[in-house]
């Protein structure tokens, strides 16, 4: 059978939950320039309060997600999608509200980030299975699986500054999943990789999610999404929009409902 045609698991209404994010504010300083002036009448008064304008990103987002749920952060550009998986992930800290998960978390949030510019490939797989939670012993056994599914092949030596963005992505991903993850959050990144690659990601995603494993995606694609995940989180402008079945919520989306 295909991975494409494997049917998912429908998640028990008793599993635990395993993300809550409860009341969730993120805010932002809303950069623009400054005159000269602006800035002189601010330091003549005594630089009374903050030269710089705030605005919420995430402006008290409560959501609980249970395991084995595969659900999908949706919504149009800047509304705040990246900012709460960051927040879940644990890369960002809110300005209130909470976060609480359970379980161990991979994250492929950004291309590139945790790993070490100047490190290798090899050396960098270490480092990230380590801070994903491995032994040193899990890592080796694990360590030829890793880079055969990266294909990276000999650029497994060179130092990753030298990488392209899909070289990091591949290698990031094959870490990920091979760290034995029970959260899995996953932003736009996937996009970076080439076709093939892409394709292959999406069916560890599944093979994950068959297993029961939690996903969490923020993606624009919503023909992809539509096929993994079965919620829709819908953001607009930092505030919860819609919470309910991906259909339902890509046809919010698509301006169908
Ligand atoms: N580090 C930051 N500093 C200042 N503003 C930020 C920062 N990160 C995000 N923002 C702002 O917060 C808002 C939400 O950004 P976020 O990246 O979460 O949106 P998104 O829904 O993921 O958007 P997209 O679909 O375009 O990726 C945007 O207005 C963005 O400019």
């Amino acid at each position: 059978m295909k991975i494409e045609e494997m049917n998912l698991p429908p998640v028990s209404p008793d599993a635990a939950v395993v993300i809550r994010v409860d009341s969730l504010v993120k805010r932002f300083v809303l950069r623009h320039t400054r005159s000269m002036k602006e800035a002189f009448i601010w330091l003549i008064k005594g630089r009374k309060g903050d030269l710089n304008e705030k605005f919420n990103a995430l402006n008290g987002v409560t959501v609980d997600v249970r395991e084995g749920e595969r659900v999908a952060l949706l919504g149009f550009n800047g509304s705040g999608k990246s900012t709460l998986l960051k927040l879940i992930s644990g890369v960002m800290h809110p300005d209130g509200g909470e976060v609480l998960t359970r379980g161990r978390i991979a994250g492929l949030i950004e291309v590139g980030a945790g790993f070490h510019p100047d490190l290798t490939g090899r050396d960098n797989v270490y480092l990230n299975a380590a801070i994903l939670g491995m032994e040193k012993e899990q890592i080796e056994a694990k360590f030829d699986q890793i880079v055969e599914f990266s294909e990276i092949g000999e650029f497994i030596d060179t130092e990753v500054k030298f990488y392209s963005s899909g070289m990091y992505l591949r290698l990031a991903f094959a870490v990920a999943v091979h760290t034995d993850p029970e959260i899995f959050l996953v932003d736009e990144i996937l996009a970076v990789g080439d076709e093939p690659f892409q394709k292959k990601c999406i069916g560890k995603i599944r093979e994950l999610c068959a297993e029961g494993k939690t996903l969490v995606v923020v993606s624009h694609d919503l023909d992809l999404v539509s096929k993994i995940c079965d919620r829709g989180v819908v953001l607009e402008k930092g505030n919860l929009s819609f919470d309910g079945h991906i259909d339902d919520a890509i046809k919010i989306l698509r301006g169908e409902m």
